[in-house]
């Protein structure tokens, strides 16, 4: 069984089509990239999988059910492109809300946030104000929070925005681990060598249509073709 399916999924904002059919299965442990310029459609989809916006036509299904199916929630991590936190708070004020919405025992949650908190070498900032946070320390934050539900299905959006060369490579070195327990992650960027890097599978989304889904050794060529698309559909904007 798939861990998340999209059955042609179209969406209209305004009359206007920005996804045109996107068809697509990720499988148990595996990681999927998802890349495409600006605009492609990419965070449309990743919200419309969360269920935060409907399809104008198609479904999604995520473990076999059909997304609007709320006990799948809990299973199912999302961390948006730009995550919003209330910033006056401490940084585990703000997990102690998330533990209470996670359902998670207090003494595992917080053994995790250890774990997690010291890979992503955010723990060391916990007792501060989010407010206090930079851009990266935010972004670590946002990815804590999101895997230390330890969810079987990871869904980042653009999940290496912000982040200096360190933490791009502390956050893909977690979505390895993640990968090797199990969880099935599907994430949007725009750094290719990141997708190089870690990928079992890469989609291309152009122009609200996914062109290609490349993998193995067709990976390392993924700029060319990427490009190539581009070219094809006319677009100006690139990365
Ligand atoms: N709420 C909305 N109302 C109207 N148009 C929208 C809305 N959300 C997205 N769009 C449009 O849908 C298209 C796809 O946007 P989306 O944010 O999914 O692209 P993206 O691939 O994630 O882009 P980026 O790489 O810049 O983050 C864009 O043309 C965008 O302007």
């Amino acid at each position: 069984m798939e861990i998340l399916k999209l059955e042609n999924i179209h969406k209209s904002f305004n009359k206007r089509e920005v996804l045109k059919g996107i068809s697509l299965s990720l499988h148990r442990g595996e990681i999927f990239g998802f890349i495409g310029p600006n605009g492609a459609g990419k965070s449309t989809t990743m919200k419309i999988i969360m269920g935060f916006i409907k399809p104008s036509s198609g479904k999604v299904f995520i473990f076999g059910k059909e997304n609007t199916d709320s006990n799948l929630k809990r299973e199912v991590g999302f961390l948006p492109e730009h995550p919003y936190f209330y910033t006056n708070v401490t940084g585990k004020e703000f997990l102690k809300f998330v533990r209470l919405v996670s359902g998670v025992e207090p003494k595992e949650f917080w053994n995790r946030v250890d774990i997690y908190g010291k890979k992503l070498e955010i723990s060391w900032a916990l007792d501060k104000k989010l407010s206090e946070y930079s851009k990266g320390m935010l972004q670590r934050f946002g990815i804590l929070q999101t895997v230390v539900c330890e969810p079987e299905l990871i869904i980042l959006d653009e999940p290496m925005s912000g982040l200096d060369p360190i933490g791009r490579r502390i956050v893909m070195d977690l979505i390895l681990e993640l990968k090797a327990n199990g969880k099935t992650v599907f994430f949007s960027t725009h750094i290719l060598p990141d997708v190089q890097r870690v990928c079992d599978r890469v989609g291309v989304i152009v122009g609200g249509r996914l062109t290609d889904i490349v993998e193995g050794k067709d990976i390392e060529n993924i700029e060319e073709l990427f490009l190539e698309r581009v070219k094809e559909a006319g677009l100006k904007e690139v990365l």
